[in-house]
This record gives structure tokens, sequence and C-alpha cells, in this order.
């Protein structure tokens, strides 16, 4: 079970909203006193028309009659044109907080320790990234300023309907019990019911996409009609997931349509009753049945967005959750006296009570080159980790030049020591965006540093090649690279970023051994007077160091030169000899 990302409480969320409120106060009251205006305008119709059909009825003179009629042309005139601009702002203001909740997340999601994206999982950061940005992005573009509105034509239409008479609030609140019951009945089931409808679409596409990529598995092994039942099984789970939710609509509609017809037949009912007793006019009963009919529709807005609006504050929770994240390291200010790397009975565990490293000690001294060399599993990866920091020890210390690396801020221990590992992802953008990625201040590069880089890893004549050399767009819908070619930009960025450590893990497996070995002819002119530490699959890395350490269940076993340990005729006198055969 992989832990999760954090997801922000009750608190913090509140605290943020009322935090944006302030900082966008006037633009807040600008809006809802546009709708408000807009509102004003189009409640003072029914008003009007009220008097008109008392004029018409009455007998009034035409003169009045089409004065009402072009008073009432003019205030939905000026209802469309308030309604403009207010949704306009709305628009702005949903856009502004949108892309300043981005940012911040943005922000949030790149200075996440590592080790924490990795045991949450790429997959929990990528949702958030996408499908909660998404969900909030059409909460904040739509339901906010749709229940924004509605709320504010709810309240002008209530205290209009209130303005024609004060016996007007009997019929309206008729309606209230049975509104606030059904929605307090249905909100109570629909939100954990949506959560397992989605829950059981999430588990329907992971059956499917794990039944086909092991589709050779399955069909190896006979696996068919066991997945056939897995899927069945998901689907009726799904099925009972969408008729839960159904017969939560089919209560939670009607009940709300009685709720809406309840006022405006009370209003009739009431209204008609006085108006026979004498107590109000024709005029006043149109209005207060108009006003009163007028309150459907915001109040049905409000509560069809509400379920959108509860979606947008999971996902804000989701993404303000990130910032939550404990720091992994905190700096100390200390500066190293020294190139020296030491680890110090460095034991370590990704996952509590299991250790993969028990208790390491190495000394590297400026300069030198290690190869770490190891059965897979044996934990070679795990000390090249902790040697760049991306860790901290669980126990024991890894110190640079007398320094902890996690004491050491992000950007200064990698000015210090690089890791470069197997997986080089080419960003979207120019050759030239890929390589300044890698300096502090990549506005005022000159090309020429670049292409001493480029040069330094053997890769000016490609890259010279290319359509438009620096400015070729690579990456996804760009230019399309190999590996040695990706491998090379990583390479490149390495030489501008010059860390004084080098840890290699298997930085050049992934291509042909040929261009292996010709990258690493190429690199070691790179590797020159830095501290390289190689985690090598290939023993002629070994063969070139200064000294091997060879890693079994979590310890170093031998640690020499290569001549040493073929001498000594252990593990790697042993790993030599058969890779050699
Ligand atoms: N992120 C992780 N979470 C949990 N366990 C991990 C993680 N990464 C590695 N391990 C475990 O730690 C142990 C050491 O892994 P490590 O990758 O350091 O070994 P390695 O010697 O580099 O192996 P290989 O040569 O196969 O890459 C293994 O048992 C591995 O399963």
């Amino acid at each position: 079970m992989r832990d999760a990302l954090p997801i922000a409480g009750t608190g913090l969320l509140r605290s943020y909203l009322r935090q944006v409120a302030r900082d966008h106060r006037r633009a807040l009251v600008g809006i809802v006193v546009l709708h408000g205006a807009a509102a004003a305008a189009g409640l003072v119709v029914p008003w009007l028309v009220g008097d008109l059909v008392a004029a018409a009825t009455g007998g009034g003179e035409n003169a009045t009659i089409d004065r009402l009629a072009a008073v009432i042309a003019a205030c939905l005139i000026a209802q469309t044109i308030l309604t403009r601009y207010a949704r306009l702002r709305s628009a702005v203001f949903g856009e502004v907080v949108l892309a300043r909740l981005r940012e911040d997340f943005v922000d949030e999601a790149l200075t996440l320790p590592i080790g924490v994206v990795e045991s949450a999982g790429t997959g929990d950061l990528l949702t958030r990234t996408s499908r909660d940005v998404d969900t909030l992005g059409w909460s904040v573009r739509f339901a906010v300023p749709e229940t924004v509105v509605a709320l504010v034509t709810a309240v002008c239409t209530i205290v209009a309907a209130l303005l024609v008479g004060g016996w007007v609030a009997v019929p309206l609140v008729l309606g209230v019990p049975v509104l606030w019951l059904a929605t307090r009945w249905y909100l109570k089931r629909a939100r954990d019911g949506y959560i397992r409808e989605h829950a059981s679409y999430s588990q329907i596409n992971a059956t499917l996409a794990e039944t086909v990529e092991g589709a050779r598995t399955v069909e190896a092994l006979g696996l068919g009609d066991q997945r056939r039942e897995r899927i069945d099984a998901d689907i009726a789970e799904s099925y009972a997931a969408e008729s839960y939710t159904r017969r939560l609509r089919t209560v939670f509609f009607p009940a709300v349509e009685i709720g809406y017809l309840i006022p405006v037949a009370g209003t009739l009912l009431f209204g008609g009753w006085l108006m026979a007793e004498g107590s109000i006019t024709l005029a006043e009963l149109t209005a207060a049945v108009l006003y009163v009919r007028f309150l459907i529709d915001p109040v049905d807005r409000l509560l069809n967005w509400m379920d959108t609006l509860q979606v947008g504050a999971t996902s804000l929770a989701r993404l303000l959750g990130v910032a939550e994240v404990p720091d992994d390291r905190v700096a100390s200010g200390r500066t190293p006296a020294g190139e020296e790397i030491e680890l110090d009975a460095v034991r370590f565990s990704y996952v509590e009570g299991r250790e993969v490293l028990h208790g390491v000690d190495l000394e590297l001294t400026a300069g030198e080159r290690l190869a770490v060399v190891g059965p897979s599993g044996a934990g070679k990866s795990t000390i090249g980790r902790l040697i760049a920091g991306i860790q901290g020890p669980t126990r024991g210390a890894v110190t640079l030049g007398g320094v902890g690396v996690t004491e050491l801020e992000l950007d200064d221990l990698r000015r210090r020591v690089a890791l470069l590992t197997q997986e080089h992802h080419v960003f979207v953008g120019t050759v030239r965006d890929n390589l300044q990625l890698a300096l502090e201040s990549p506005g005022g590069t000159d090309d020429d540093r670049l292409w001493a880089a480029l040069d330094a890893v053997d890769a000016r004549e490609w890259v010279g090649h290319l359509p438009h050399g620096l400015d070729t767009m690579v990456g996804s819908g760009g230019h399309r690279l190999t590996d040695a070619q990706a491998q090379h930009l990583a390479l490149a960025r390495v030489v501008l970023t010059d860390p004084h450590t080098l840890v290699l893990d298997e930085a050049t497996s992934l291509i042909d051994p040929r261009a292996a070995r010709a990258l690493e002819r190429s690199l070691s002119a790179v590797l020159e007077g830095r501290t390289v530490v190689a985690i090598a699959h290939r023993l002629y890395t070994a063969h070139d160091a200064d000294r091997v350490a060879v890693v079994e269940d979590g310890e170093i076993s031998e640690l020499g030169s290569h001549d040493e340990l073929v001498a000594r005729g252990g593990s790697y006198a042993a790993l030599w000899k058969s890779w050699q055969s």
C-alpha cells in the first residue's frame, strides 16, 4: 500500500479561502455589487408587471400602460448589460484565483522531496496535477460564479417579495422544510455514493488495463475465465453503485420539485384569500406570485451546483494537501570544508522495519573514481542516492566536507554532487532549453558555453545537424531523439552544472554496448578531475576505476582496486571471471 500524499483539512481549506477573499476583496465586492444590481434591475419587472396588470384590468390610461411597458423594457436591457459585466468580472476573477492556485501548487510540487513522491507513487501527484486541477477549474470557472449569481439573485428576490408584503414570508417559509430535509438527506448520501461510483470506474479501467497489458500471461496460464469473472464483478459493482446514486436522485429531484411548488401554490391561495378579504390588491398578488415563481430558478441552480462545489472542494483539499508534506532537509547554513565524502555506519530503510543498508562505511577522496558492483537488489542504487543526498540515512551519517549532505540547500548540493540515472527525460522545448535547465541563471548564457558542453560529450556534430541547431524543438511532439542523444543532453547538463562529484547510476546501460562504450570514452574527459561513483552493470567500468566496492545484502563486502580484488579470489573475482567468459 502506497502512502498517499496528504489532503488538507477543513481548517486549512477555510483559511486558504479566507486569504483569497482578503487578497481579492475589491474584485469580490465589485462582482457581488454588479450581480446584485443586475438582479435588482430584473426584480423591478414583476413589480411593474403587477402595476401593468392592475392598470390594464382597472381601465388605466394608455399612456400609463405605455410608460410601464417602456420602463419594463429598459429594466430588462439594464439587467442584460449588468449581467454581462458581472459575468465577465466573475470569469476574470476565477481565472486569476485559479492561476494563483496552480502556481502555488507547481511551486509546492517541485519542492516535494523525491522520496515522498516515490513512496506516494507518481500516479497520485499526476492525478492531482491533471484531474484535480481540471475539476477545480470547472468549479471555479462555472460553479463558483453561478453560485454567487444564484445566491445574490435569491436574496434579492426574497427581499423584493417581502417588500410587496410581509405576508409572502408565510408561503415562502412553507417550502423551506421540504427543501431542507430533501437536500440534507441527499448530501449525506451523495458524496459517498459518487465516490463509490468513481472508484468503480477506476477499478474497471484498472482490471481491463491489467488484462490487456498481461494478455500473453493470461493466455499462457489460461486465466481468461478468471479475468472475465473479475471484469464481470467490477461491472456488477459499478452497476450497483450507479443504481444507488440513481435511487438517490429519483427521491431528491421530485422532493425538491414539491419544495418549489409549495410556496407558489401557497402564495396563490393565501394571497387570493387576502385579496378576497380586501387586504391586498391584484397588482400585489401578481407581483408576489411572480417573485415566488422567480425564486425557483436561483434556488434550483444553487442546489444543482452544490454537488459540483463539493467535488471542487475535495480537489482543492487535495491540491493544498501537497503543501503539508514536511521538508526532508533543513539547511543548517554550514559550508563543506572540502570535497571528501564519508559514509559512516549508514543504515537505511525505505519502509519502516525493512532495512536495505545495514551499516555501510565508505570514504571517498576528492577526484577518486569508485565503481560499485554487486547483485541486483543488493543496495547499490540506494548507496548512490544517499551520496547524492536524495534522501538522508535512517541512521549513521553521509557527509560532504564534514557537513551532512541533507544539511545543504538542494540547489547548493546539486552544484556539488549530481546524480545521473538511466532515465533521461527530454523536456518539451528547444535543445537550448534542455541544456539551460542546468544553469542557475539561464537567461544570459552565451551559446559558446552550450556548444562547449555539447563538445565535451561528443554531441556537437548531431546537434549541429538538427534542422534548427540549438533551437530545434525536442521532447514530446518535437524532433525525436535517440536514447543515446537524450543521454548526451543529460551529460551536457552535468558539464554545465559542473559538480565536483558525480554519481552515475547505470547511466549508460540502456544504450547498446558500442554506443555506451563510445559515450563513456567521451565521458572520461568530462569526468576528469571529479570524484565519480559509478554504479556499474558492465565490469569494464570497474576495471577502469581506482577502487571497486562490492555490495552484497546491504553491506560493502569487498573494497579495493580491481587487481587487489581479483587477487583476493572473493565475490568480485568470481564475478570478473564469469563476465569475461
Ligand atoms: N523506493 C523504494 N521503496 C521501497 N523499497 C525499495 C525502493 N527502492 C529500492 N528498494 C529496495 O531496496 C533494496 C535495494 O535496492 P537498490 O535499488 O538499492 O538495489 P541495487 O543493488 O541497485 O539493485 P539493481 O542492480 O537491481 O538496481 C531492494 O530490496 C529494493 O527492492
